[in-house]
């Protein structure tokens, strides 16, 4: 059995970890931390893991992490770059499900989260966690940067359009919205039900974190810069990424015809017939990108509608993903539950 730890499991993604994870044939969950909740039985927090997760948080000084194969880290940005480097000498692989690895200009990382990178040398060897353009890298890697939930909506509505090289790369939009757990569990004012149920609002719109994220991503596609508008959304809804992309078409082609042959080997991308419109609740707590291709009354403009859980296929669905392919098991292993309905 494959041996991991989880840092910061009592948070969304922490927990979503241990509830695909306490699945897993091959899987071994060895320790699973919390500062705050040190000695609660993981089932007392979450008693929809009872009688499946026999263990108690630990605090992460005394979790034995080196004695894992692989160590998920679910904490805030800034946390697993500070204990990479010893995990890895001692010879476990690590997932980072926050940012800390994401963006290979270790400058524009710095400006964007506000601190001092700890290990810019481990950037530039960190493979970018997005199986569907980087799955032989990631076969190899011993660090993971899991991408953002946004990131993996927008980047894989798009990927499509950018590598047939048919579309405006210097205009693309994301307007994109999140459910509120895309904000973690973290008591703050603005995710109270008072504040987000019956409301709905756009936030960052003069530059959000995962625009240069998603700008490297979408970059590396087209081979060159790109210019992207990105609106990110607060919707009063649990889980759940609806992402509505445009891109100006620069020549006529059949987009339905180049999305259904670009994902037709992809076990987790869903191209749904012409015409469809995803809901979020179609992939509601499974590994799912549901992803429809529009163009509005035959003009030049394609607008394509991309669907995750933020939760899944957002962040712990997709670190298993990569923990799949890493270790060498069936990449759906565990992960290739239906969605949830209603
Ligand atoms: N929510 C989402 O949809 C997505 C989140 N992400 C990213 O994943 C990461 C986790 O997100 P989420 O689960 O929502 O966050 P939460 O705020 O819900 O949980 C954070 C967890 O980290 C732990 N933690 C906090 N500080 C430390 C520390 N210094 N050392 C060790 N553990 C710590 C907390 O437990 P305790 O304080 O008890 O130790 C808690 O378990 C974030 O970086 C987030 O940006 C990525 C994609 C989607
Ligand atoms: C609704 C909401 O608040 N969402 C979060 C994105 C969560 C995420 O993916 O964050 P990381 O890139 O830091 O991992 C936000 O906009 O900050």
């Amino acid at each position: 059995m494959l041996k991991v730890g989880i840092v910061g499991g009592t948070g969304y993604t922490g927990v979503e970890l241990l509830r695909i994870l306490s699945q897993h044939p091959e899987v071994h969950i060895h320790a699973i931390t919390s500062r705050k909740e040190t000695g609660l039985a993981v089932a007392e927090l979450f008693p929809s893991l009872r009688g499946r997760v026999p263990l108690k948080f630990c605090d992460p000084a005394e979790a034995e992490l080196d004695k894992c194969a692989i160590v998920f880290f679910a904490t805030p940005n800034g946390i697993a770059m500070q204990q990479v480097r010893s995990l890895l000498d001692a010879g476990v692989r690590v997932i980072d499900l926050a940012a800390d690895f994401r963006i290979k200009d270790v400058a524009v990382w710095e400006k964007w989260y506000g601190m001092t990178h700890a290990c810019p040398d481990l950037v530039e060897e960190a493979v970018y966690g997005l199986p569907e353009i980087n799955r032989n890298e990631i076969k190899g890697a011993r660090l993971i940067a899991n991408p953002g939930c946004y990131p993996t909506a927008v980047q894989l509505g798009f990927l499509p359009l950018i590598e047939a090289g048919i579309v405006d790369l210097e205009h693309l939009i994301a307007d994109a919205k999140s459910g509120v757990s895309g904000a973690g569990r973290n008591a703050a004012v603005h995710t109270l039900f008072a504040e987000a149920s019956d409301n709905f609002k756009a936030y960052g719109v003069p530059g959000h974190r995962h625009l240069p994220e998603i700008r490297q991503g979408l970059s590396r596609m087209a081979g060159g810069p790109i210019g992207l508008t990105f609106v990110p959304h607060l919707t009063p809804m649990i889980r759940g990424i609806h992402a509505t992309l445009y891109g100006r078409l620069s020549r006529d082609a059949d987009l339905q015809a180049i999305y259904e042959k670009r994902y037709a080997d992809e076990p987790f991308v869903d191209v749904l017939p012409a015409g469809a419109h995803p809901e979020t609740r179609s992939v509601r707590g499974s590994n799912l990108c549901r992803i429809a291709v529009h163009r509005p009354q035959e003009g030049n403009t394609a607008v394509i509608l991309s669907v995750t859980d933020n939760l899944v296929k957002g962040a712990a669905g997709q670190a298993v993903q990569n923990m799949n392919l890493m270790c060498g098991f069936p990449e759906t292993l565990a992960i290739d539950h239906a969605p949830l309905l209603p």
